[in-house]
């Protein structure tokens, strides 16, 4: 059994128009509106890959109970903890070949509802192997919130896998899960550096201090998995991308999904990057063809990382 904990969900709304302009008047040619927050697209397609789900962190208002509603109708189970105000909304814009997003800060937590969160959470981590912990936190929740629930996910020997940005990435190394998944950009921000191997030497740096593997997402350019002893490079196939909203998520979830199978760690990487292709290549954000992806793993290249 598999947890994701996605503190700050949001409806994630996505319009799609050609020619977007700054300043003008857009109007949108189609819009797609999922559950999102970037642990509730890992939970959509682990469940695509078979996976049971459960799924928690905090829901609010009328967004929160059309979230809920999805849940239902994806077969993901609610732990959800109630809060008083209303979960956000996220916006992504696809034009020609860009997308721009625009994400809203997420809605307060109060002390007692974190509380409440972490009694709920005590007993949730006794009944899965791996926890997913994802995205951003939402407003008044302190940046280590995540390494509470990781030190309490450690000390009953299950695995975290961790996916987040800035102060909270910053925190969250210092608890050292088992796997962390950032972007390049995510990853030049904490560190400062900005050319890959540079990148690579950072995240080397952070699997010797005890976080087992980085896998760090290069878009386009495929990935690498950084661990103690050996980096390996993903290169993947061209495409004509369609959404890449949610493929670092899919990314994640093609992860977890490979390593508890126990399939070798090229594997998982070809896997991971698979789940990335296939969402990228399809309207839906968070959404994965099944079929597709496992042709897709026979077209990605794992090598060892000699600097690129
Ligand atoms: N345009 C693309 N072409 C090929 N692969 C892609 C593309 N976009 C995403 N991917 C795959 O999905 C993975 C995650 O995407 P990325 O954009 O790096 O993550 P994030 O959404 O976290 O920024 C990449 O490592 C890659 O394997
Ligand atoms: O929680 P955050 O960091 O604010 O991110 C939320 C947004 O990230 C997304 O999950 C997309 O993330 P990725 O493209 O990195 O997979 C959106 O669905 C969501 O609205």
């Amino acid at each position: 059994m598999i947890a994701t904990i996605t503190c700050n969900p949001a409806i994630d709304i996505t319009y799609s128009l050609s020619n977007f302009q700054l300043n003008q008047v857009n109007r949108v040619q189609a819009m797609d509106r999922s559950a999102g927050g970037k642990g509730l697209n890992v939970s959509r397609v682990l469940s695509q890959l078979g996976h049971d789900v459960i799924c928690s962190g905090f829901l609010g208002g009328r967004n929160g109970e059309w979230i809920a509603n999805q849940l239902t109708q994806f077969r993901l189970m609610n732990l959800f903890v109630p809060i008083q105000e209303e979960t956000r909304t996220c916006h992504a814009i696809l034009s020609e070949g860009t997308y721009t997003e625009i994400l809203e800060k997420g809605p307060i937590v109060t002390e007692h509802e974190q509380e409440e969160f972490l009694v709920r959470f005590d007993s949730l981590v006794e009944t899965v192997s791996f926890i997913i912990l994802s995205g951003s936190l939402p407003s008044r929740v302190k940046p280590d919130f995540y390494s509470i629930l990781i030190k309490k996910a450690k000390d009953r020997g299950k695995f975290c896998f961790v996916d987040t940005s800035a102060k909270t990435l910053a925190e969250v190394i210092k608890s050292k899960p088992f796997l962390i998944k950032p972007n390049k950009e995510e990853l030049k921000e904490l560190s400062g550096k900005n050319c890959i191997s540079d990148l690579v030497d950072y995240a080397k740096n952070i699997c010797e201090d005890g976080t087992r593997y980085v896998l760090l997402s290069l878009g386009k350019e495929g990935a690498l998995l950084i661990s103690n002893s050996e980096v390996l490079r993903a290169y993947v196939p061209t495409i004509k991308e369609v959404n890449p909203v949610g493929s670092g998520d899919s990314m994640l979830a093609g992860f977890t999904h490979a390593y508890q199978k126990n399939y070798t760690l090229i594997e998982a990487l070809k896997w991971s990057c698979a789940c990335g292709i296939s969402n990228a290549l399809s309207e839906r954000t968070g959404c994965i063809d099944l079929s597709q992806v496992k042709d897709l793993t026979n077209k990605i290249t794992v090598t060892q990382y000699k600097g690129i």
